[in-house]
């Protein structure tokens, strides 16, 4: 708010906000969406299922004229005892000269945070895709949650707006519809392997969490039926 001049970017009518009762504990998820000249999309989720589940999800998309990575941040705890922390820089692209100006950046802070990252196996996810070799992956305790995730989390975000603020505006137009098309292929990845649809469904039925997952959290996105029917 202080950086950008930022404006409510619209939630369709029913996914801002949902209650659920069907758990063990009353479930909340709310969503907050906002857009600047340089950042078209900056989203973030917050599931409260109380002691079952706390969840921040956010991404942070760049407008298309600028050909810098997404930034993706999910934190999720279960039962206050399984703390899954992941924060990173998502690469549009894995080329050499693409990762050599926006992901190499990152070492340093990735090195900052050893015990952040772990070099865990993606089950859902294609680590090679979508993901850069930086990223902060772990499964770790509530302490290092409180001590170190904050930190990393501001060490990351304030590297992404250096990065934002010495990054050139694309002009060429089929530059820009290059980076229209990469982040549309983003959101059709991230959709059809959504690790929280069954999280969704189970507290808020199958039918609002489609429309959330298509229509707010990667509304580029094709849903698998239609494309199966084209
Ligand atoms: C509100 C939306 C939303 C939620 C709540 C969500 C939750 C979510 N993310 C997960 C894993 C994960 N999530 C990520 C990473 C990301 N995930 C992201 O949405 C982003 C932006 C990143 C990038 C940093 C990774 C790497 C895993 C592990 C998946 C794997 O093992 O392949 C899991 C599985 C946890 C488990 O192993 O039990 C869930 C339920 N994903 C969502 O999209």
């Amino acid at each position: 708010m202080q950086r950008f001049t930022l404006e409510s970017r619209p939630i369709p009518p029913g996914l801002e906000y949902q209650v659920s009762d069907r758990g063990r504990n009353p479930a909340t998820i709310q969503s907050w969406c906002y857009q600047c000249p340089q950042l078209r999309k900056i989203r973030y989720t917050y599931i409260d299922a109380g002691a079952s589940a706390q969840i921040l999800n956010s991404v942070i998309y760049p407008s298309h004229n600028y050909e810098l990575p997404l930034l993706g941040i999910d934190f999720l705890s279960f039962g206050q005892v399984k703390n899954l922390i992941v924060m990173d820089f998502q690469p549009l692209f894995q080329d050499e000269a693409y990762l050599k100006k926006y992901i190499h950046p990152l070492q340093t802070l990735h090195d900052k945070y050893p015990d952040l990252a772990q070099g865990l196996e993606m089950k859902f996810y294609d680590a090679n895709q979508y993901f850069s070799k930086y990223l902060l992956f772990a499964k770790t305790d509530a302490e290092t949650v409180k001590t170190r995730v904050f930190e990393a989390f501001k060490d990351y975000l304030n590297l992404y707006w250096q990065m934002l603020v010495q990054a050139k505006p694309l002009s060429d137009q089929s530059d820009i519809q290059r980076i229209v098309k990469a982040q549309k292929d983003y959101d059709q990845y991230s959709a059809d392997r959504d690790p929280a649809s069954g999280l969704f469904s189970s507290y808020f039925g199958h039918q609002w969490s489609e429309r959330f997952l298509h229509e707010f959290l990667f509304e580029d996105a094709v849903p698998l039926v239609a494309n199966a029917a084209k």
